[in-house]
Formats: structure tokens, sequence, C-alpha cells
């Protein structure tokens, strides 16, 4: 019998400045996915080597870079992981994944997170798994292993998020190589390689309050940033002066922004960072003075600024004056020869869900 259903994945920005690998916030910008499941259908011709036929919306960010076989898409690969994990070696025959996505990719906006989530989500309903959300995080987090988006997109709203001490056992289940996780590109060949199931329980989170009148601009950067790259100019090792400055603030930061009326005078000192955003600035041009440009004394309304996740988006929280705060950072960027759009975006509160068509 024919079914379908709609998998909804929300955007996130992680970190929120002081926070890195540990806050997320999930975004009401939505990756969807509407799938239908018909093994009655005739087979396509040219058709996918794991039966899955997968096309994007002509406006969707990344529909004409995004691969569309099964085995070299992101979203795919992730649901054929989760389902090979449990013996399940392609999708059902007659399977189709029609993906709307408006999340900008390699911009700081979560897209890889939303697209291993809906990835995870998808593999758990084809396959007909019956995973709770924390078993599906665990699958989650043997790809992209930082827990911020992840969590964010999974479970919405505003969460912070560890990930727990493993046993070497486990370590080494964990840090697998990337390439023996997820499934490569077969040329149609199935080795019938069962890949690592994931350790359980391996991430834990909460959820905070959120003061509901604080919204989130993006600024948004025409080009893009790989989290790999954004990573590799981190140092391995750091002071305990930043690491305490850090700290201090992330303590802080987390009730400041359920506070009503929120106070800007304790938001933005609570979101600035001495662990990523300065080391980045050496591929966002314009980085450090944009993140000083816009203040609360300047621009009443603004609550923070700081970098969304890897970058290079810039995210500034604020109660009101939105265009210009936008603007001001738009123009800063200018400077730069770097061109920008930009959006008011709300909380997604409730994290991804499935629904039927
Ligand atoms: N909807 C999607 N469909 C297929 N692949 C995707 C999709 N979204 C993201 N990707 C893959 O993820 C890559 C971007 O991931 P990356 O981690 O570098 O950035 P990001 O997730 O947008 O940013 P950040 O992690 O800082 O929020 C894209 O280049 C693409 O390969
Ligand atoms: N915490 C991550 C988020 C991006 O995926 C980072 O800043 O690299």
């Amino acid at each position: 019998m024919a079914r379908g259903f709609k998998i909804s994945v929300p955007a996130s920005s992680a970190n929120i400045g002081p926070g890195y690998d540990v806050l997320g916030i999930g975004l009401a910008l939505y990756l969807e996915l509407d799938v239908t499941i018909d093994s009655k259908a005739a087979p396509e011709t040219n058709s996918d080597p794991n039966n899955c036929k997968l096309t994007y919306s002509e406006d969707s960010e990344g529909a004409t870079t995004v691969p569309l076989r099964s085995d070299e898409n992101l979203i795919t690969r992730t649901a054929l992981y989760v389902l090979r994990c449990n013996n399940v070696r392609s999708f059902p025959s007659g399977t189709k994944v029609h993906v709307h996505n408006p999340i900008p990719l390699g911009r700081g906006l979560g897209s890889s997170g939303a697209a291993v989530v809906a990835g995870v989500m998808l593999g758990n309903e084809v396959g007909q798994l019956g995973f709770s959300k924390q078993r599906m995080l665990d699958y989650c987090l043997m790809i992209e292993r930082h827990p911020d988006n992840i969590t964010a997109a999974m479970m919405g709203g505003f969460a912070g998020s560890f990930l727990r001490e493993l046993t070497p056992a486990e370590v080494e289940r964990r840090e697998i190589p990337l390439s023996e996780v997820l499934p490569e590109p077969s040329g149609g060949d199935d080795t019938g390689l069962v890949p690592p199931l994931p350790p359980t329980d391996i991430g834990h989170h909460v959820k905070y309050q959120w003061n509901h009148k604080i919204k989130c601009i993006a600024i948004i950067p025409d080009f893009e940033l790989s989290t790999a790259d954004s990573r590799g100019v981190l140092p391995k090792a750091y002071t305990s002066t930043d690491l305490v400055f850090n700290l201090q603030r992330l303590a802080v930061l987390t009730t400041a922004l359920t506070q009503d009326p929120p106070d800007p005078n304790l938001i933005y000192p609570a979101m600035q960072d001495r662990v990523h955003q300065p080391y980045r600035k050496t591929l966002i041009p314009g980085l450090t003075e944009i993140l000083s440009s816009v203040t609360p004394s300047t621009y009443p309304g603004l609550l923070g600024i700081c970098l969304s996740g890897a970058g290079p988006t810039i995210l500034a929280l604020a109660v009101d004056n939105f265009d210009d705060i936008a603007q001001e950072i738009i123009n800063r960027f200018a400077k730069k020869n770097v061109t920008c759009r930009w959006k008011v975006i709300e909380l997604a509160y409730n994290g991804a869900e499935v629904n039927p068509l």
C-alpha cells in the first residue's frame, strides 16, 4: 500500500557567542522532505541504485549543486546509514523524496545539521524502526560530531548539550572515520558492510526558556564557509583566562535570555567570546569590526551580536530596530566587498517533526 509523510527540520544557530559546541537555537526556517513510497509504481528509467528518486524544488538552496544520487546526497546517505545499521540495505522500492530547502548551505545556519537530522528521521520512518528522538540523536552524532546544531534542530528551542564520556570500546565505535560510517557511492554494487551502530545516549541536553520577545536577525554573506575549514583555524589549547571568560558568560547568558524585560546591559557583554570568534576573523572579512559595530547604546533594541555557528552569518538578537541593525552590518560587509541578504527569524520551539502528507 502506498504511504506518504512529511519531515520538517528547523535551521539552527550554534554557539550564541560563548557557548562553542554547547548552545544552539532552532530557527523557524524549515528543511522539508515530502516522502512517498509506492511499491507498485513502475520503476523509473535511470533508477537510483538504492531505490530512491530524489528531487529538490527549483527554489531550494543548493538545488543546482547538491548530488541527487542517494549514496552521495547527505540526507539520503544518512538515511542509508541508519537503514544499514538495522539490516535494511536500501530504500523500499518506489521511494520518492522531494526536498524543499530554504536553509543556505555553508553559512552557519545549520544546513548540515538539518540535513543529518532529516536523514536520520527518513531512515527511521522508511525502515519503520520506531526510534525515539533521543536514539535518533545518537545516529546524528555519529555523523555531525558536535551536538549544538543537531540538538537544536532535533529538539527545537534554545538548548544546551554535551556528549557523555564514552568507554574505550564506545570511543572506538564513535571515532571511526566518517567514510566508514556513511555509505560510499558504490557504483551500484552494495558491499554488504554493516556500519558501526552508535553507542546509546551519547548526547545529553536541556532546553532553556526563551523570552519570546527576542527575535533573531541573520545577516547572511554571499559566500560559503565550510564548518570543517572554520574549525581548522581554532587552537588545540586555550589559556585558563580565556576559558573562564567564556564559562562566566555562558552561565549568565542562558538565564539572561529568559528574563523579562531582556536586559541589554547583561546580554550584550554575556555574548562575548574568546574561544572561536577571534580566530575566525581570518576567514570572515571585517569580522572583528562588524561584531563591535552595533551596540545597545548606538542601536536601541539590540541585545547582543555574535557569529552564527561556524559563520559567516552574523546573528544579532534584538527586540526592535531590526532594519537599522541589519543595514549597519550589511554596510560594513560591503566595505569588504561582501554582499549580504538578511532575515528576521523566530525561534522554532518544537524541533523536527514527521507528519502525514
Ligand atoms: N539540504 C541539503 N541537502 C544536501 N546536502 C546538504 C544540505 N544541507 C547541507 N548539505 C551539505 O552540508 C554542507 C554544508 O555543511 P557545513 O557544516 O559546512 O555548513 P552549515 O551546516 O551550513 O553551517 P554550520 O554548521 O556552521 O551551521 C553543504 O555544502 C552540503 O554538502
Ligand atoms: N559549534 C560549531 C557549530 C558549527 O557547526 C562550530 O562553531 O564549529
